[in-house]
C-alpha cells in the first residue's frame, strides 16, 4: 500500500432496494474515501441512506452500481476486517466478565486457542484504559466504561476500520455527551479509523475529521469537507458554531440553525 492510500473508497455507489412494488433507490452516485486514523461522519435527514452505506460497507448490502473497496479491494461480503460497534448497552453479555467479553467473539472465530484470545483481549482491554477493570461484571460499569469494552471488543478483532450507527441516538443528552467525548478521546489517543452516521449536527462535527452531507431520500452528496482541525476542546467555540452553521445551511438551506432547534420544540407557556 502506498502511503496515503486510503483504507475504504466508496466510488460512485448506488444502493438498491427491491420492494413488492418495484425497486426502490436509497443512495445515488455517492463517493467518499477514509485514510488511515481518519473518521468520517455520513451526515443527514432521515431515510437518505445512511445505514444503507454502512451496511454495503459492513458487507451486507451489494451495491447496484459503483463499488467499495478495503485497501483497492472490493468488499464482496462481510469480514473480520470491517467491524461494527453497536450501541454499547445492549451488547454486552451480562454473565461474562469484561475479559471474557473481549475474548468470547475472538475464539468464537475458531482461529485462536483460548490463551491467545485472552492474551489479545487483555492488550485491547488496555489500550482503552480499563486494564483494572478485566475481572469486572458488565453491571458495574459506567455507560462510558461499557463503551470502552465494546471498542475494545472491536479493535481486538484488529479491524481495518470501525463502523458506528447512530450509537447514542437512544440515550439522554447527558449521557450522550459524555460518550461523545469519551469516543472521541479514545479515537484521538488510539487513532482508530471509523466510519460513523449520525443526524446530529454537533455530533458530526465533534466525532468526525472529515463531514460527509447527504441529500434527503434518496441520498446524493451534498457537499464533504475536512474538519480535522476542531477537537473536543472546540466544543461550542466560535469556528465550530461557524462550520455547525455551515452544514446547517448546506442541509437546511437557511442559516437559522438555533432559531430552526427552538422552533422544534413544544411554545414556552403552552401549559400555562
Ligand atoms: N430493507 C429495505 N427494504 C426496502 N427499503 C429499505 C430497506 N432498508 C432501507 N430502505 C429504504 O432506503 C432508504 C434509506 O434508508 P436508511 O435506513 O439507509 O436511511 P437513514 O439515512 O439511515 O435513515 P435514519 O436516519 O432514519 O436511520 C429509506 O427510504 C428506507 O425506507
Amino acid at each position: 500500500m502506498t502511503a496515503g492510500a486510503p483504507v475504504l473508497e466508496a466510488k460512485d455507489l448506488t444502493l438498491d432496494y427491491a420492494t413488492p412494488s418495484g425497486s426502490v433507490r436509497a443512495v445515488e452516485r455517492v463517493s467518499f474515501t477514509v485514510a488511515k486514523g481518519e473518521r468520517l461522519v455520513l451526515l443527514g435527514p432521515s431515510g437518505c441512506g445512511k445505514s444503507s452505506i454502512l451496511k454495503a460497507v459492513a458487507g451486507f448490502v451489494a451495491p447496484a452500481e459503483g463499488r467499495i473497496a478495503l485497501h483497492g479491494r472490493p468488499v464482496q461480503g462481510p469480514g473480520p476486517d470491517r467491524v461494527v460497534v453497536f450501541q454499547e448497552f445492549d451488547q454486552l453479555l451480562p454473565w461474562k466478565t469484561v475479559r471474557d467479553n473481549v475474548a468470547f467473539p475472538l475464539r468464537a472465530t475458531g482461529r485462536l486457542r483460548a490463551a491467545e484470545a485472552r492474551e489479545k483481549a487483555d492488550a485491547a482491554i488496555a489500550r482503552v484504559g480499563l486494564a483494572r477493570a478485566a475481572d469486572a461484571y458488565p453491571h458495574t460499569l459506567s455507560g462510558g466504561m461499557k463503551q470502552r469494552v465494546a471498542i475494545a471488543r472491536a479493535l481486538a478483532a484488529e479491524p481495518e476500520i470501525l463502523l458506528m450507527d447512530e450509537p447514542f441516538a437512544a440515550l439522554d443528552a447527558l449521557t450522550r455527551e459524555t460518550l461523545q467525548a469519551e469516543l472521541l478521546g479514545l479515537a484521538e489517543s488510539l487513532g482508530f479509523t471509523l466510519l460513523f452516521v449520525t443526524h446530529s449536527i454537533d455530533e458530526a462535527v465533534l466525532i468526525g475529521t472529515k463531514l460527509h452531507l447527504l441529500s434527503a431520500h434518496p441520498g446524493r452528496t451534498i457537499a464533504a469537507f475536512d474538519v480535522s482541525h476542531l477537537d473536543g476542546d472546540s466544543w461550542g467555540s466560535p469556528e465550530f458554531e461557524r462550520v455547525a452553521g455551515e452544514v446547517h445551511r448546506l442541509l437546511f438551506g437557511r442559516d437559522d440553525r438555533h432559531g430552526a432547534r427552538r422552533a422544534a420544540r413544544p411554545q414556552e407557556g403552552a401549559h400555562a
